[in-house]
């Protein structure tokens, strides 16, 4: 098999990415990678860590081209952009993966309300389905339009899931304090990400306002089958990549910490990507960077009634174009792990 693949919005930091995993994809082809600011630039020029892996040019988007050559298209734009691709690939039958969030809501005045954008595809929002493949395998298998999850959301929720599927914790109770490396914003200059801004230093933003709350919530909704409201914090750290998120939730009744290892390592014993830690060791991010895994630590706080899970994930990766290559495997019936599999560099 070989899988015709065009990545639109291939020079951003999550198509750079794509194009690194599925440079060592044995079913992958890559056909095209489209930019605004770099058109007919050797693609590893712009990245150079590619070269020799990628001989593509990057080309200005001509979406009846893209689709006339493809079989899967990656979105990897700024939100507001994927539904016009969206609209035209379900009109001719091919598969999308959009790492935005165009579709990750199901609700479009929700999406309009948080993200201040017209949805121009609501008419699509009923057949997208939201790739967290842990919680939603068998939905993805059968999708042609898969909403890659934000990058937060992944390591909240895939936290939180065995919590709330067996009833465990108070709905009302759940606290997310999450701190994203600076790739997690993008390529795209800004004061905000500046070396001077972000070296040696830490900070909280968007608190209580943040895009992701809803898509968290809408999630956690689904696996609890009830409204979830959760308290979530983002914090800037100063490196490139990973997501490290402390949640905290009221048991409702009390727990051993044996008890809970267990639940947690039952209801994740046949994923390949995510790693229960053994009891006493917390996850770190350099364990996961550059991989597709998140790793959970699960403790009972007996003296609180609380329970605490850290969780930790590449935000490039797992938290965005690991598992859009992931949905991509589990939509063509490949295996999962394909181009995905192994450990982090670090010790
Ligand atoms: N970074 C992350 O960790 C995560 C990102 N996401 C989401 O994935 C998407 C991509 O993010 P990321 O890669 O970080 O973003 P970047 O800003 O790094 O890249 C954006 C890409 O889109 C292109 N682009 C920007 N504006 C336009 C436009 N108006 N028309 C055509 N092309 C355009 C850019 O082209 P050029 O390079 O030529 O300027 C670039 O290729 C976003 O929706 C983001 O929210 C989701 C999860 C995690
Ligand atoms: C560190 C950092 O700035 N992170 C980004 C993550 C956003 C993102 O990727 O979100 P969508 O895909 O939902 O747009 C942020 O907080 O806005």
């Amino acid at each position: 098999m070989s899988i015709k693949i065009s990545i639109i919005g291939a020079t951003g930091y999550t198509g750079a990415e794509l194009v690194r995993l599925l440079s060592g994809h044995p079913e992958a082809e890559l056909v095209a990678l489209t930019t605004q600011s770099y058109v007919d630039m050797p693609f590893w020029e712009v990245y150079p860590h590619l070269y020799k892996y990628n001989q593509l040019i990057a080309e200005k988007m001509d979406l009846a081209r893209l689709l006339d050559q493809s079989d899967v298209l990656f979105v990897a734009l700024p939100h507001g952009h994927a539904m016009p691709v969206a609209l035209e690939a379900a009109r001719r039958g091919k598969v999308v993966i959009d790492l935005g969030a165009d579709f990750r809501l199901n609700d479009y005045r929700v999406y309009e309300e948080w993200y201040k954008v017209e949805h121009g595809a609501r008419e699509l929002l009923g057949t997208a389905v939201y790739g967290l493949p842990e919680v939603n395998r068998a939905a993805v298998g059968k999708a042609s339009l898969v909403a890659n999850p934000g990058c937060y959301p992944t390591s909240a929720i895939l936290a939180l899931a065995p919590l709330l599927k067996n009833k465990l914790v108070n709905l009302r109770s759940i606290i997310i304090d999450s701190k994203s490396g600076v790739s997690g914003a993008g390529r795209g200059l800004s004061l905000g990400s500046h070396f001077s801004e972000v070296n040696q230093n830490f900070k909280a933003y968007n608190v209580a306002i943040h895009r992701h709350t809803p898509e968290i919530e809408q999630e956690l909704g689904k696996i609890a089958g009830e409204a979830v409201t959760v308290s979530f914090t983002p914090h800037l750290l100063p490196v490139t990549r990973g997501i490290l998120s402390t949640v905290y939730a009221e048991l409702a009744s009390p727990l051993r910490q044996e008890e809970i290892q267990e639940i947690f390592l039952d209801y994740y014993q046949d994923e390949y990507f995510v790693r229960v830690l053994p009891q006493g060791m917390l996850p770190q991010i350099k364990w996961v960077a550059g991989t597709n895994h998140c790793d959970l630590g699960v403790t009972v706080d007996t003296r609180t009634g609380r329970v605490v899970v850290i969780s930790a994930i590449d935000n490039l990766v797992k938290g965005a174009s690991g598992q859009a290559v992931q949905n991509m495997n589990i939509v063509c019936g490949l295996p999962e792990y394909t181009a995905l599999a192994g450990p982090a560099l670090y010790p």
